[in-house]
């Protein structure tokens, strides 16, 4: 019997969705730096809590992997999403073999962050849940956030990871531990038809590289990426780059991340009409731009999505290119100008264009903020 999970979404509706599933003892936060980044990069992110984690209900234990497993495709029902592509670490990362092993047909794309797919000694597992169920989880939190992060990592990660392990129930840890001791996804993993990443980190000695070179070893196409300078919690202390891993994998050609970049800034009402009205004669121009334009330029990380809303106002209003400044003033709002701040990038504009070109952009984005109400 599954049970409804709570869960975060970010990203524009339509984009292309991207479930992010959690480590053992943690909860939707640890994604923090990944889900604002994915859905800037205009995928639509859901994130949840394993039952017995953060604000998910903890039924009574113990559970198995594919209970843990079932929560997440009542989640993806519950949100009317057919397919979806996994990103997984430690315990997320088992569930998500599972699914893409059990249930393919729901599994878009997988990456498996530090994990794997038998982490034994069974005892193991069966003490930790009893220390939890016996002892409490302040008892057990210094150990879990040592496995966590590297003895580099900044001090302020260990207490926000540490506040929020001792923040899970008990029994919720206890009964996902006894998930993990009782898991028999090894023999799936030749099955899993999914195009799978597998990331690694040098400093983890929960689920070392050897790991996660068996799991990329067994899934046939399997890529591997190995990060340095992160123990379990990768994600959390190299956020950069595992970011940078996943929005390679989900994202993999020009087009598509073009496509989900022009969702992001421009909106799916007026992306999808672009598409509805291309023609023949059009579809070279409009390839183009989502491949070079969003694909390219846009979805570099090197300068935020407001910043690149204010060069293309200054540009549109010096070239006074007046049928483009009002969709450009719909995705200057949306990527976080309010318009006060709008009407500075004008004025400022006036200055190094002229008063005509500032003057007519000034017309055309009050008009466009008006409807925008
Ligand atoms: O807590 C650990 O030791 C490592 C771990 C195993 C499964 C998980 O999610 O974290």
């Amino acid at each position: 019997m599954s049970v409804e999970v709570y869960y975060e979404v970010s990203g524009p509706e339509n984009g292309p969705v991207v479930v992010l599933a959690g480590a053992l003892g943690t909860n939707v936060r640890m994604w923090a730096a990944q889900a604002e980044r994915l859905a800037a990069a205009g995928l639509r992110v859901v994130r949840y809590d394993h039952r017995g984690h953060g604000d998910s209900p903890a039924p009574p234990g113990p559970y198995t992997l594919e209970e843990l497993a079932g929560d997440l495709v009542a989640l993806l029902d519950r949100l009317d999403v057919p397919k979806a592509s996994i990103v997984g670490l430690s315990l997320g990362g088992m569930v998500g073999m599972w699914l893409a092993a059990h249930e393919p047909a729901r599994v878009e794309r997988l990456v498996l962050c530090c994990t794997s797919a038998k982490i034994g000694p069974a005892q193991l597992w069966v003490d930790r849940a009893r220390a939890a169920r016996e002892s409490g989880m302040e008892a057990l939190a210094d150990a879990a956030v040592g496995r966590w992060l590297s003895s580099n990592a900044r001090p302020a990660l260990a207490s926000g990871l540490r506040a929020m392990f001792t923040a899970t129930p008990a029994e919720g840890y206890a009964s996902c531990c006894t998930a993990i001791e009782t898991m028999t996804v090894e023999d799936d993993l030749p099955s899993i038809t999914a195009p799978t990443l597998v990331i690694s980190t040098l400093q983890d000695q929960a689920t070392p590289v050897d790991h996660g070179a068996r799991i990329a070893a067994a899934i046939p196409g399997a890529r591997m990426a190995v990060v340095d300078g992160a123990a379990h919690l990768g994600n959390v202390e190299q956020p950069a780059e595992f970011t940078a891993l996943i929005l390679e994998h989900l994202l993999p050609s020009r087009y598509e991340a073009g496509t989900a970049m022009r969702r992001a800034v421009l909106g799916d009402e007026h992306v999808d009409r672009a598409m509805t009205t291309m023609t023949e004669f059009t579809k070279p121009f409009q390839d183009y731009t989502t491949e070079v334009a969003w694909g390219t330029v846009w979805s570099r990380p090197g300068l935020d999505r407001r910043t690149r809303s204010v060069i293309t106002l200054t540009v549109l209003t010096a070239l006074r290119a007046h049928e483009e400044l009002p969709m450009h003033v719909r995705a200057a709002v949306r990527n976080g100008l309010t318009p006060a701040e709008i009407a500075e990038v004008l004025l400022h504009t006036g200055v190094y264009a002229g008063v005509p070109a500032a003057n007519s952009a000034f017309a055309i984005a009050r008009r466009t903020l008006d409807e925008l109400g």
